[in-house]
């Protein structure tokens, strides 16, 4: 068979492994219910296989693969592929170097190379177009295939900096897999999440192994996964993500959905926040519970309008932290997450890291620094839980919102005398090859809220993580209708009407904290936004 390189389909690739089949199932089989369904690539990989059987299963698997008009490659073993005539190889950093590949193979042959950072870019790059045809971009996630991984796995985060590495080398002829952990739970978010920052592009196609290769039935499984990669909208929370302006009546119809459906909000927050935090979540006509029981979290995430916010201030253990981000994600309900003090320690950087490699948000907040940090404009150090005190301008914590937004597809929200709110959603747009089509961080739409100075809601503990219990409250409670970055605003401008209201009406910083909960019972009830204090300004 012959391949016009440029024109092969990585979008559903398959990688063989005949030690996990099934009962009453052979590898032949496995690969032709793929191929029959949706796979569009195939590659042999058997890393305890003997020569002569390997031939053998490649022989069999090549002819399948011609009546598919699917090409054939084959991991690690140059001699083999050379052998049955495949139409590629695909080799790891540590196997023979990719010059020599391309030497013994000649120049019509599919080269793949397993890629984890920018400088191995930077190498393939320097080849130049006629050496490396695509990269397997990994490890994405843990996975039990790789029997003895050398690095942790990147995430997405990961792979946006491979995919920012080709664009910045400008190896635009290099195709792009993502590798490695990949099931059906997290193949849309990926698609999502992985975009060149200058949104020219995103990978090309989703590898996987168990999926197929294990599944019971795998004509079934192919045409799940086949339908999952096909899909453009990755709908990770059921309400509108469609862009909006938010207005007045815009968040009347938010509260007056927020009052009527009661929502859940399950709160895995630190200890100095979890009594305010409930009480400021009553006051929004919404349940609080403040649960971090790892058995209870699917139960908890199917109760109609369920909402969680994970805050890392004080943590429960990592297993429960990830199993509430699961349960969240899997029915689609919305996860507010407040990483605090993100930068104060290693420990808190590794942990937040690894919280946000795990799943998808419908809202991130922070404070300034938290937000800069994450947007990796500013290296200081936080010290403890606190935003520093230097002054940024508006420009500047605009943009780091809008880059957070970016780069994790949610709406990210930046707190402080200004609080910035910027969509990044795409309106749950997910789409192979093509990213975000060229919109970039500085396109997204974003708003700032401001009310003038009310130095006394940072005099009390705890005042922005309460603000995570409104805005998961107000997401919570959105009908399927609702609009995602109406309640996210709303609950933002709510937040600094009760401040400045409650600043009026306080003696000091102690019955500031009665009165702002009251303030915001009162203007919850009331639902008059027509004549709330705080500003809303289009930023972009
Ligand atoms: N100087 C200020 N003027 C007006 N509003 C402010 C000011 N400082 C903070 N806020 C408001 O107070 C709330 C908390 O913001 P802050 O940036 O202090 O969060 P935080 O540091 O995460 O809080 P914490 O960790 O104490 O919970 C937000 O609603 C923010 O808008
Ligand atoms: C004081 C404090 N310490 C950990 S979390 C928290 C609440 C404010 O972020
Ligand atoms: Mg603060």
């Amino acid at each position: 068979m012959v391949f016009a390189k440029e024109d092969v389909n990585y979008s559903l690739y398959l990688v063989t492994d005949s030690t996990m089949l099934p009962p009453g199932t052979t590898l032949y089989s496995q690969v032709e219910a793929g191929l029959k369904n949706g796979v569009t690539l195939v590659q042999i990989r058997e890393k305890d296989t003997e020569t002569g059987s390997f031939i053998e299963e490649a022989l069999d698997v090549q002819k399948i693969c011609k009546k598919y008009n699917v090409p054939l490659i084959i991991n690690d073993r140059i001699d083999v592929a050379m052998a049955i005539d495949a139409d590629g190889v695909h080799v790891g950093q540590q196997d023979m170097p990719i010059p020599m590949v391309r030497k013994l193979l000649g120049p019509s042959k599919i080269i793949g190379w397993s890629v984890g950072k920018p400088s191995e870019v930077e190498t393939l790059a320097k080849w130049g177009p006629d050496m490396v045809d695509y990269i397997g971009v990994g490890t994405l996630f843990p996975t039990l295939t790789k029997k003895n991984p050398k690095k942790s796995p990147m995430g997405p985060q990961g792979a946006i900096a491979v995919l920012d590495a080709l664009e910045e080398y400008k190896a635009s002829w290099c195709r792009t897999v993502g590798i490695g952990g990949l099931h059906p739970d997290n193949i849309q978010r990926v698609i999502s999440q992985c975009v060149a920052t200058n949104g020219k592009r995103s990978l090309d196609g989703i590898s996987l192994v168990s999926d197929i290769m294990a599944a019971p039935d795998a004509c079934a499984a192919t045409v799940r996964l086949r339908e999952m990669i096909d899909r453009t909208k990755y709908q990770f929370v059921d309400c509108e993500l469609n862009e909006s302006f938010p207005t007045a009546v815009s968040i009347k119809s938010v509260i007056s959905q927020v009052s009527s459906n009661r929502p859940l909000v399950q709160h895995v927050t630190n200890k100095v926040h979890q009594n305010f935090g409930a009480n400021v979540t009553l006051a929004l006509g919404s349940s609080p519970i403040m649960s971090e029981i790892q058995s209870e979290v699917s139960e908890l995430a199917r109760i109609p309008n369920a909402s969680l916010l994970l805050n890392t201030g004080s943590v429960a253990p990592i297993e429960m932290l990830k199993a509430a981000i699961n349960a969240y994600n899997e029915v689609n309900r919305p996860i507010t997450f407040d990483p605090v003090g993100y930068s104060a320690t290693e420990t808190r950087l590794c942990l937040n890291n690894t919280l946000l490699t795990y799943g998808q948000f419908a809202c991130i907040k922070g404070n300034s620094s938290e937000i800069l940090f994450l947007a990796k404009l500013n290296n200081d150090k936080m010290k403890g839980v606190d935003a520093g005190s230097g002054k940024n301008d508006d420009a500047l914590l605009a943009r780091a919102t809008q880059i957070v937004a970016f780069k994790y597809k949610t709406i990210a929200v930046c707190t402080g005398e200004h609080d910035f709110i910027a969509d990044g959603t795409f309106g749950g747009e997910c789409k192979l090859s093509s990213g975000t089509a060229g919109v970039t961080a500085e396109g997204l739409p974003c708003v700032m809220i401001e009310n003038g100075s009310i130095p006394i809601m940072g005099d009390i503990t705890a005042s922005g993580c309460s603000l995570g219990s409104t805005i998961a409250s107000f997401v919570g409670g959105l009908d399927p209708t609702g609009n995602l970055f109406d309640a996210v605003v709303g609950a933002v401008l709510l937040y600094k009407t009760a401040g400045k209201l409650a600043s009026t009406r306080c003696q000091g910083s102690g019955s500031f904290h009665v009165q702002l909960i009251d303030a915001l019972y009162q203007l919850f009830h009331e639902n008059k936004p027509e004549k709330w204090s705080a500003s809303l300004k289009k930023f972009n």
